[in-house]
């Protein structure tokens, strides 16, 4: 049976002339400038256009066949930038949009910013140009198979050998095995290697190393090398287009010169040598990349959001007994209070994203000039933001399939396969309850620091505001009080110091610090997770303080802001009770003023995913298309799958057929 043809009509228009703002202008703010809309669009597109970056059928081929059709997209994108002459930023865009994870993810989103952050300038003059011409490929090989979150624990040695001015590179166990490094398993031919450092009989602890993995002639590993990829993965297509590896050492030796040495050197002599910055920026390579996660989260967010919105004003049920239309599922309440929620959210890390990179950049300006005070902070912001949005986030990919029905779980709706990659990122770049303790030692550190009388700075601010906050009460009084950004501010800020100062508090009952720590972890890490909520709230309101153009641009983003905040507040009303910050009364105006709100969006859900624009390629969904012609499409859609290919399966002769026509009966029949 072939498919039945669409139309040509858009089934969403209705929607989206409901909407009460200009759609361009939004584009605008969600993007961040004109220009990026405009660079964004013409990658997009380009990626679109071209055959080689079909992914509809990804989800069907086989483990072999899909990492060679990463092979194959990673080097025919290559061709396109040459050709193209694409600027850093295009070529990066034209990467995004192919949107299959593959080698290149880690050889420019790790190898490359490593020896950038942690090479000498000679090192990068002398690695950087091949890697950025691809005569090299490489991998970040950190993790080992027996540890990951625990950087220090791994078991990985170089160990300077001064008769030949080298390094022997060794793994010692089996669990130093280096494991899950991505591009490591079948492409690479160099590796950041992280191992300890020993010399003058001295073990100094976790440093990088440049090493060279499989030979540029025939790509064939080096004598002393052993490695391959160590698995399938969760879900079919998805990260199964990744070669994560498996990487063992027997006594490899590489020149001196290999150890990445911006941070500490190791002479000719074999002396250790420390330069005066922290040791933490050994560390640099891992903020870097949590700070693109964050705004990878939104980007995914909004993916799932917009399959599910459009999705949602699409389908149709019940409400048709006196003989008219159905319901649209976007109109009912319940479905309204788990997705819009979403889309708020959405927003909300797209613009924290945003000022998360400011910061870095920020950071690395003033690490420039040797001022390491920011440090942590950034540490924390980086290591906390990661951790809540790709939590919220792979949790929502995951609603936004429930709220697409059955439909939802269909590969051709997108959403398998989105959640598939996507939830890994709780995981890799730290795990998030690891980084969320991390959050939690430095607003321990920073209470601690209060009673010394020094003045809190940056996301820790509000910490300074210590008697006030500790003991003001909400005056909202009408749910209309709650779209006042002072009256959320005051609860989301009292809400946070509140939880930070009680597990202080309880630590300092314990009989050790470290003991304390532990025993309260579980509510260090919800104390955590108050903060950095702060922390986007804050952004949010902070983004709209900004000069936002476009009719009816700045009212849209007010009540994605508001919801995303009383959404929260609902949420974790335990939290704001339990701290004093609100009344239960209160807590129920929330609720009452989120409803409103939710009103509010309704007529403008679909023009506000539309302020994402996606292609349908990049979507990579027949429920998200934009023209809505959503049934023909699922349709067509299953007569492609390999199943479809014959009307009688492989299989029906040996063991469909004899068990038709057996003669055999049960005794009892
Ligand atoms: C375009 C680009 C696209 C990119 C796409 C990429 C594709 C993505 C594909 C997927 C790719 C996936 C790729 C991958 O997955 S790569 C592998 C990623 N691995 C991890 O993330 C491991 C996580 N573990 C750690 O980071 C450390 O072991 C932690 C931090 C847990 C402990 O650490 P440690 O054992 O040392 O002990 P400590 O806790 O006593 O801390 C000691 C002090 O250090 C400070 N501190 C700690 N950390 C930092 C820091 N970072 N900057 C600044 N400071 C830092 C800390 O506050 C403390 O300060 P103080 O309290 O003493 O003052
Ligand atoms: C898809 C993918 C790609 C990856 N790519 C790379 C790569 O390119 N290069 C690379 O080097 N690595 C890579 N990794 C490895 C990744 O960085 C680690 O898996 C990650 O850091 C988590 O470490 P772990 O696996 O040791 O988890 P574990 O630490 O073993 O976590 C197991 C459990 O223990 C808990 N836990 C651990 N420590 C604590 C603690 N102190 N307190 C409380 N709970 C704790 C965790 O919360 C978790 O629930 C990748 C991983 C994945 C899944």
């Amino acid at each position: 049976m072939a498919a039945v043809d669409g139309g040509e009509v858009d089934h969403l228009a209705g929607e989206r002339a409901t909407a009460h703002f200009d759609v361009d202008a939004m584009k605008v703010a969600w993007a961040g400038s004109r220009h990026a809309v405009e660079v964004n669009d013409r990658m997009a597109r380009l990626v679109a256009s071209d055959p080689v970056f079909r992914k509809d059928t990804r989800t069907m081929l086989s483990r072999k066949e899909l990492f060679k059709d990463t092979l194959k997209k990673a080097a025919h994108a290559w061709k396109r930038i040459v050709e193209l002459r694409l600027t850093e930023e295009e070529a990066n865009l034209l990467r995004l949009y192919v949107d299959q994870p593959g080698y290149v993810d880690l050889h420019w989103g790790m190898f490359v910013p490593a020896i950038k952050g942690q090479g000498t300038e000679e090192q990068q003059k002398k690695w950087v140009p091949m890697a950025y011409k691809f005569q090299i490929i490489g991998c970040y090989a950190q993790t080992e198979l027996g540890h990951g979150s625990n950087v220090q624990g791994l078991e990985t040695t170089a160990t300077f050998d001064p008769n030949t001015d080298e390094f022997v590179v060794h793994s010692p166990t089996l669990t130093s095995s280096k494991w899950w490094p991505g591009g490591l398993g079948k492409a690479s031919t160099h590796a950041v290697v992280y191992a300890r450092l020993i010399t003058q009989g001295k073990d100094y602890g976790i440093h990088g190393f440049i090493v060279q993995l499989r030979s540029l002639d025939d790509h064939s590993p080096l004598p002393g090398i052993t490695l391959g990829d160590i698995g399938g993965k969760f879900g079919s297509g998805a990260y199964n287009s990744m070669d994560n590896g498996v990487l063992r050492f027997d006594h490899v030796r590489i020149p001196r010169d290999q150890m990445l040495m911006r941070l500490s050197q190791v002479t000719r002599e074999g002396k250790y040598v420390h330069s005066d910055v922290p040791k933490q920026l050994l560390y640099g390579t891992m903020v870097y990349v949590r700070q693109t996660i964050v705004a990878d989260a939104s980007k995914a967010l909004s993916r799932a959001v917009c399959i599910a919105v459009r999705y949602s004003a699409i389908r149709k049920q019940f409400g048709s007994q006196a003989g008219g239309p159905e319901t649209q599922v976007l109109n009912y309440k319940t479905q309204q209070s788990r997705l819009f929620p979403l889309l708020a959210s959405a927003y909300a890390y797209r613009f924290v994203g945003e000022w998360l990179k400011w910061l870095y950049t920020d950071v690395m300006q003033k690490l420039e000039a040797k001022d390491y005070s920011t440090l942590p902070e950034a540490h924390a912001c980086t290591a906390g933001l990661k951790s809540v949005t790709t939590s919220a986030t792979a949790d929502a990919i995951e609603e936004c399939r429930k709220l697409c029905g059955g439909h939802g779980y269909l590969n051709s709706s997108g959403l398998p396969e989105l959640f598939a990659v996507y939830v890994p990122a709780c995981t890799y770049e730290g795990d998030n309850v690891v980084l969320l303790l991390q959050v939690a030692r430095f607003l321990m550190k920073t209470v601690s620091q209060l009673a010394s009388g020094k003045q809190p700075v940056g996301t820790t601010a509000y910490m300074g505001n210590i008697q006030y906050l500790m003991q003001c009460k909400s005056a909202v009084n009408t749910a209309g009080d709650w779209l006042n950004p002072a009256a959320i501010k005051e609860v989301f800020e009292a809400r946070a110091l509140r939880m930070a100062v009680n597990c202080a508090q309880n630590i300092s009952k314990a009989p050790s610090q470290e003991e304390g720590f532990s025993e309260l972890s579980p509510d260090l890490l919800e104390s955590a997770v108050a903060h950095v909520q702060l922390i986007i709230v804050t952004k949010f309101f902070e983004k709209l303080q900004q000069d936002i153009i476009g009719h009816g641009v700045k009212e849209q983003l007010q009540n994605l802001c508001n919801i995303y905040a009383l959404f929260l507040l609902h949420k974790h009303l335990g939290d704001f009770l339990s701290t004093g910050c609100i009344t239960p009364k209160q807590g129920a105006l929330a609720n009452e003023q989120l409803g409103r709100l939710y009103a509010q969006v309704r007529p403008n859900a679909v023009a506000l995913v539309d302020a994402f624009d996606y292609t349908d390629h990049y979507l990579s969904s027949v429920l998200g298309r934009y023209d809505g012609d959503v049934y023909p499409a699922l349709y067509a859609e299953a007569w492609k799958d390999p199943l479809n290919e014959t009307v009688i399966p492989d299989g029906y002769q040996e063991h469909l057929r004899p068990l038709l026509k057996q003669q055999l009966k049960f005794s009892r029949l």
